[in-house]
């Protein structure tokens, strides 16, 4: 579950006091995410996302993430906006952790999207890049290669068996992953730097077709490399739970980006290097919290070993 500070329905009433929400009518814990902690909030009206911000989302983070949230609903990309309170402020305080009010947006997401829905998130992620490309704000990868070595480091006098094969792998190709930066000719912008599946909510749309509705958790967004974002997505979006390739995934969902916003020459010949960064950053990420995961929170760490496992595609991939 992925509640770590809990919040009474009293409260989040309290709490709401400074929205022009109404009162909280019911407060339910959201089971997924294992990042911050999250209730779907029902007031008089209507329903919200009430998340307070834990250990990996830095205070200081938030009005970018939350801005580019709102900055996108404006530009009429389909994500639920962040609510202002009435001081206009994005980012309050509750229960001592930074908090934020989100519109609710109906759907789930696809645990096995066919190669349609592939292809239509791939659409969606290139729009975001278009619409987020007037966005002023500005902040550094908080996971980009220069914190990688920061966590393969914590990570080393912990790393034992599988871990340690792991992450002396890792180490040794740690200064090559970093190339990419310092290409000149890769277009940066703001991403989201997590477009995974669970992140990507679909919906029934006004015509009775399902389509994406909600783009979600803008907390590791930040302005970087644009190709890096796709490549991230390819690598959540493209295999499968052991890691292993799907190509007609792979295919469709690059396809669905490529029919919104063509990858220049130098993006191409990048992605498969930023593939294999993209698969490196997600497996330190779950490596450290895996090692470093406290029993006293109920969330299960993720698996680091299906993204190592992306690696041989993305290295394969550079040699063709
Ligand atoms: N605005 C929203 N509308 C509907 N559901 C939401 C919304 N925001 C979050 N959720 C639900 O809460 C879950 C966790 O949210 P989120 O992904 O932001 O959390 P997280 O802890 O940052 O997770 P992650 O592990 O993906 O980083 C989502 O999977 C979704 O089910
Ligand atoms: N999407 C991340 C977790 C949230 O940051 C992962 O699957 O490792």
């Amino acid at each position: 579950m992925a509640v770590f500070t809990p919040v009474t329905l009293k409260q989040a009433d309290a709490y709401l006091m400074r929205y022009p929400l109404g009162g909280a009518k019911a407060l339910t814990p959201i089971a997924e995410g294992v990042e911050n902690t999250n209730y779907r909030l029902e007031t008089d009206q209507g329903t919200y996302v009430l998340t307070l911000f834990e250990g990996r989302t830095d205070a200081a983070s938030l009005p970018f993430c939350l801005g580019l949230a709102r900055h996108l609903a404006a530009h009429g990309f389909p994500t639920p906006a962040p609510v202002l309170d009435s001081e206009g402020e994005m980012i309050g305080a509750l229960n001592g952790r930074a908090a934020a009010v989100v519109n609710w947006a109906a759907g789930a997401w696809k645990r096995e999207p066919t190669d349609k829905e592939q292809y239509r998130a791939g659409q969606v992620l290139a729009l975001l890049h278009l619409d987020a490309a007037g966005y002023a704000g500005q902040r550094k990868n908080p996971v980009g290669p220069e914190a990688w070595n920061a966590l393969a480091e914590r990570c080393d006098p912990a790393a034992r068996g599988v871990d340690r094969k792991m992450l002396d792998q890792i180490q040794a190709l740690l200064p090559r992953l970093a190339e990419p930066w310092s290409d000149p000719a890769l277009p940066h912008g703001p991403i989201h730097a997590d477009y995974f599946p669970d992140n990507v909510l679909f919906a029934e749309n006004e015509h009775g077709k399902c389509d994406i509705g909600g783009v979600i958790d803008f907390y590791f967004a930040c302005v970087d490399v644009l190709a890096y974002d796709l490549a991230i997505a390819l690598s959540a979006w493209g295999f499968d739970a052991e890691g292993r390739p799907m190509p007609s995934a792979l295919r469709a969902f690059q396809k669905g980006y490529e029919s919104v916003r063509p990858l220049t020459p130098a993006e191409t010949a990048a992605l498969p290097g930023l593939g294999a960064a993209a698969a490196v950053r997600f497996t330190l990420t779950r490596l450290h919290d895996r090692l470093f995961h406290d029993p006293a929170n109920l969330v299960t760490p993720k698996d680091p070993a299906p993204f190592f496992r992306r690696l041989d595609y993305w290295k394969a991939a550079e040699t063709v």
